[in-house]
């Protein structure tokens, strides 16, 4: 009986003559079986590669959805829906910062008249983040989804671009306040600067650009003592360090307007008030103190100066903002490089009415009907500056910005709503 072996290659040569067309044919279907099961094995292969990644990118998007709570198919229809325009010639527009004072009133007014809002905010303990929630929850019943997520989050913001092709962004994201940052000056630089960088950068490598108007700040006047303050009076002389982030904003900004053709709107906010405002403000804690009976301390300037702020109601606020973005004119870059000039502005969004600290303490213990305990002290070196004054003539003529509400009158519905949202006391007895 031949063997296996003498069956393949057989010995005597004749044979192996006879046999060779056999032997080929069987050569070639063992040839044939060989390369069948290396492309079965290559296939296997591919397959393997393929569910590897396809496993790699679900861990990835589901590790990325534990730990930062956006993303996934619900997320992008969220996220669509809440930017769908409603109205011809209609915007899309990114609100940073839609949790907070402003951003909730602006997202409010755009969403009303039929522009698309998606919010972004990090909702931070600068303070009493239940307060933010509490925009949220109004943003979300007006049909506004806000993210929750971080302006120095590169990622996210590329996902939100990638989603949306976003027409305006309105960067209201900061971090605020100007005695703050003695205590926590790393979190200035943090948002103010880097967050502010993440985001042009993002911004100048979307396609379509998207057109920016963002809050800078009355605190650039710094130390300028002429008045009223113009937009091109100096602003060399900060006085604080968040003056000198938002100072530093208008110039980084200017280098993204002026490299990657980015339109860019600076709007310098003058201390603005009213309802939902910001507890860490004068009017909004002196409220507080007041009712539970407290005492507040009311700064002093030197030789005994009176203390004065251009006080600006929300909603003339909101409106500049609405002008600002409506006027703005679109960037013009594309893929890393401009293709004309784009414009760069910046307005005084004030109230052009100076008041004194004293004054607004007089006009709250009317409106609350409780006398304020108080405690005069001379101005320490904090930050502050002694007044401030806009001349709004610039905003005036680009946009018809015209404030209509006095003092009086905005106090008035900052503590109807205070004390609809705290009740009379904030949950403490009055003394
Ligand atoms: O326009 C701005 O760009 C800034 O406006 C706001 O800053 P300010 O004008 O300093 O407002 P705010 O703190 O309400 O103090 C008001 C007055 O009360 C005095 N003040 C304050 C606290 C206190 O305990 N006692 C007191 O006398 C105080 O000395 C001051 O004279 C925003 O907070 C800031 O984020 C920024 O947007």
């Amino acid at each position: 009986m031949p063997s296996l072996e003498d069956e393949l290659f057989p010995s005597t040569p004749g044979k192996f003559k006879i046999d060779r067309a056999h032997t080929m044919n069987r050569q070639f279907h063992r040839c044939f079986a060989s390369t069948s099961t290396m492309f079965l094995w290559a296939l296997f292969l591919v397959a393997l590669t393929a569910s590897y990644l396809s496993f790699q990118s679900f861990v990835d998007s589901s590790s990325r959805y534990f730990t930062a709570s956006w993303g996934g198919i619900q997320w992008e229809k969220q996220v669509r829906n809440s930017a769908q325009i409603h109205r011809s010639g209609g915007m899309s527009v990114l609100v940073t910062g839609a949790a907070g004072f402003v951003g909730s009133h602006v997202s409010q007014a755009l969403k009303k008249r039929g522009d698309g809002v998606v919010g972004l905010d990090n909702f931070n303990n600068y303070y009493d983040p239940s307060l933010k929630k509490a925009r949220k929850l109004l943003l979300n019943n007006h049909g506004i989804f806000v993210v929750e997520g971080d302006v120095n989050d590169a990622r996210l913001l590329e996902k939100l671009f990638d989603v949306v092709a976003f027409t305006h962004v309105m960067h209201l994201a900061a971090q605020a306040g100007v005695r703050y940052a003695m205590e926590n000056p790393q979190s200035y630089v943090h948002s103010n600067i880097a967050g502010l960088v993440t985001l042009l950068e993002v911004c100048k490598s979307a396609n379509p650009q998207p057109a920016i108007v963002w809050a800078s700040s009355s605190s650039v006047y710094g130390l300028n003592d002429k008045v009223p303050f113009s937009e091109s009076d100096r602003t060399d002389q900060p006085a604080s360090l968040y003056a000198a982030t938002k100072k530093a904003g208008e110039e980084i900004t200017h280098t993204y307007n002026h490299i990657y053709g980015l339109s860019i709107t600076g709007l310098r906010f003058f201390t603005v008030y009213g309802p939902w405002g910001r507890p860490d403000m004068a009017y909004f804690s002196f409220t507080r103190n007041i009712l539970q009976g407290k005492p507040i301390t009311v700064y002093r300037g030197k030789d005994r100066v009176d203390l004065a702020r251009d006080f600006t109601y929300i909603d003339d606020v909101v409106k500049g903002c609405l002008g600002s973005l409506d006027t703005a004119g679109k960037s013009t870059g594309s893929g890393g490089k401009k293709r004309r000039p784009a414009p760069y502005r910046i307005f005084n969004l004030g109230n052009t009415s100076p008041v004194t600290v004293p004054t607004l303490v007089d006009i709250l213990e009317r409106h609350l009907k409780v006398k304020a305990k108080r405690n005069m002290v001379e101005m320490p070196g904090n930050g502050d500056v002694p007044f401030t004054h806009a001349n709004i003539s610039a905003a005036r003529r680009e946009f018809g910005y015209k404030p209509t509400t006095d003092l009086q009158t905005g106090l008035k519905k900052f503590v109807r709503w205070y004390l609809s949202y705290y009740g009379y006391n904030h949950g403490k007895p009055v003394n």
